[in-house]
């Protein structure tokens, strides 16, 4: 699969959903609907992933109401309350294609050029993963339905870490070099937990625009 995917191969394959639940406890508001710019988060990433994938993406929320408005389709959380990894489960389940691309609502500065590298890179593998240093990129990833058992068995045993299950499936990383040479920069995977790092993103942005 390493030659270069067509749209339509990339749809058969892949569903972009975006988790959109949890409790935005350091935020203390709904993360997905803080402005950035004249825009919620949510609706940033919406319109990013649609762009990159040219369909619309899939939220994982467990409060359609708020959401429904945006016009994509929804799915619930199996079991609520598990965090990200649960939301994780919830796309593999009930997604239709064998791979979801799992991006998170409070992540706004997605790139591209990563995403079209990790769809044509996609293999064999059960998750695809990109590593900045030695942090890796769990809400930035792609995952096979293979890997549903390890995440149920780890969520009934109320193991959350995303990572948890990883040594027992194929994980295949996207190192720094390559992420280098494809010009990536650090701060697409920038996530906004608190109002101080919404601060430092709009400053960020008005720096870019000036
Ligand atoms: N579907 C779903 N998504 C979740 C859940 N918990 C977190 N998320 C999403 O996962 C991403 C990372 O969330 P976190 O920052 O770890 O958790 P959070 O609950 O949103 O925020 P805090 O309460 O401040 O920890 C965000 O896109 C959240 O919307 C969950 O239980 N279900």
């Amino acid at each position: 699969m390493s030659e270069n995917k067509t749209n339509l191969q990339w749809c058969r394959l892949i569903t972009p959903f975006i988790l959109a639940g949890g409790k935005s406890q350091r935020m203390g508001t709904s993360k997905s609907f803080v402005k950035l710019g004249s825009q919620p988060l949510i609706e940033i990433v919406i319109q990013k992933v649609t762009d990159f994938f040219h369909k619309q993406p899939v939220l994982i929320t467990n409060q359609f109401a708020d959401y429904r408005y945006l016009g994509c389709d929804m799915v619930g959380d199996i079991i609520q309350g598990k965090g990200p990894l649960g939301g994780i489960q919830a796309g593999l389940i009930k997604s239709v294609t064998p791979y979801i691309f799992v991006f998170a609502c409070d992540m706004p500065f997605i790139d591209k050029t990563l995403v079209h590298y990790m769809l044509n890179r996609l293999g064999r593998e059960d998750i695809l993963i990109p590593r900045y240093g030695t942090r890796m990129e769990p809400l930035h990833a792609i995952y096979s339905k293979r890997c549903l058992p390890a995440i149920t068995a780890h969520l009934d045993n109320d193991r959350r870490s995303v990572q948890s299950f990883f040594d027992e499936v194929n994980v295949v990383y996207i190192d720094q070099a390559e992420m280098n040479r494809l010009q990536v920069p650090e701060y697409c995977f920038l996530n906004i937990n608190t109002r101080e790092e919404l601060d430092n993103a709009k400053a960020y942005l008005d720096n870019l625009r000036s």
